[in-house]
């Protein structure tokens, strides 16, 4: 049986993570004194860090916290999303910050043929007076993985987001800045004058800078196997862009590609024939790609945070271009683009 220890380097428990720390360290390193005084350093890092930082997004940080197990030990890496969303389980399990949205979408994926797809699912729980969803770690089989999220969809935002919007106007400054780091020169001059921006503006901003709104699809972060992380994709639009980052993360390894097509396109005739993916809107939804050096590599969907039932009859195709009130997403089409693309990168006698 696995027992895992929680080393929260960025967010978690402070007891929990002094422990592990202290475990940790003392593995490590050559005596105790040392190893008290790296742990006092660690912690007094974290505890400013956590009276800044509480809640906000990762920028180009990956966030590491590794789940050190007794028989194996690698780091657990999230990718991308909101920073705080996550706390060890036991077992190859994680936690996810509770979502009622994401907890309707998981109950009801248990009981549909998307299942192998999507991270096995256990119900809520509570911790420290919080509820989460309690899900499959789905780097727990793996060693050393290498791990890709990729955004599916050609929308990013659901349709009630830009009605709020619309009807209750709300500037994000966070947001403004968001977009002034990556280009200087894309607010207007009313945003400028505001220095805020309305969160559909940013989103759509977002998905013509990056390839979601070319491709139906965009890659939000890469940790390889090596351990570097870029989370650096916000303009990688270009076909030519994404291949050149998708052979990076394989690392030119073509039987790995091979693997993910093959996953891919399972997953693609799947979708195809779904009762839950039909009548749901999929948005903000990410495959997350994993693999490691034995050559093992799977594809699973995440994050269910803004999929949302349809009301019947309504159900989609998930290629048709969206205009407002089809609710379509461009799931498939995003798919379709992404197998496309993999398969062109493969030599031909495939
Ligand atoms: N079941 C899982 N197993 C392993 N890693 C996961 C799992 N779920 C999420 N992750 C990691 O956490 C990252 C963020 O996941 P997710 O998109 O679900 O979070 P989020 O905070 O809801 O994101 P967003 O802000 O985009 O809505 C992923 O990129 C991945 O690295
Ligand atoms: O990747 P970026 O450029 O940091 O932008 C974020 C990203 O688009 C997230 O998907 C979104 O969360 P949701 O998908 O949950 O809406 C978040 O909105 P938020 O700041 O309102 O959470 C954005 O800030």
């Amino acid at each position: 049986m696995e027992r895992r220890m929680l080393v929260a380097v960025s967010f978690g428990e402070p007891v929990l993570m002094a422990r592990s720390v202290w475990d940790w360290l003392h593995s490590h390193l050559p005596s105790v004194s040392v190893c008290a005084c790296v742990s006092a350093g660690l912690l007094l890092h974290y505890c400013s860090v956590c009276q800044t930082k509480q809640w906000q997004k990762l920028k180009t940080m990956v966030h590491w916290s590794p789940f050190v197990s007794l028989n194996k030990r690698y780091p657990w890496v999230q990718l991308a999303g909101h920073a705080g969303n996550f706390q060890a389980g036991e077992y190859g399990r994680l936690l996810k910050r509770y979502c009622e949205c994401e907890q309707l979408c998981l109950s009801k994926l248990m009981g549909d043929i998307l299942r192998p797809y999507v991270p096995g699912y256990y119900g809520v729980v509570q911790r420290d007076e919080q509820d989460y969803n309690l899900m499959d770690d789905l780097l727990a089989d793996f060693d050393s993985p290498s791990i890709m999220d990729c955004k599916m969809g050609s929308r990013t935002y659901l349709a009630e987001e830009l009605l709020k919007a619309r009807e209750r106007p709300r500037l994000r400054r966070d947001m403004y800045e968001k977009m002034v780091a990556v280009d200087p020169g894309a607010p207007t001059d009313q945003e400028r004058a505001q220095q805020g921006i309305l969160k559909p503006r940013y989103m759509q901003w977002r998905e013509t800078l990056s390839s979601t709104a070319t491709l139906g699809f965009r890659i939000e972060g890469i940790k390889r196997a090596d351990g570097t992380c870029n989370t650096n994709f916000k303009k990688t639009k270009h076909r030519e862009q994404v291949m050149q980052a998708l052979g990076d993360f394989v690392d030119g390894n073509i039987q790995i590609l091979k693997v993910y097509l093959q996953r891919l396109e399972e997953l693609r005739s799947v979708l195809e024939k779904s009762q839950f993916f039909r009548t749901h809107e999929v948005v903000g939804s990410s495959l997350l790609f994993v693999h490691d050096a034995s050559g093992q590599a799977r594809v699973w969907m995440i994050d269910f945070g803004k999929t949302v039932p349809l009301p019947a009859p309504l159900t989609l195709d998930h290629r048709t271009p969206w205009i407002e009130g089809n609710c379509e997403d461009g799931y498939l089409w995003g798919l379709d683009n992404l197998i496309d693309i993999l398969s062109t990168m493969l030599p031909p006698s495939r």
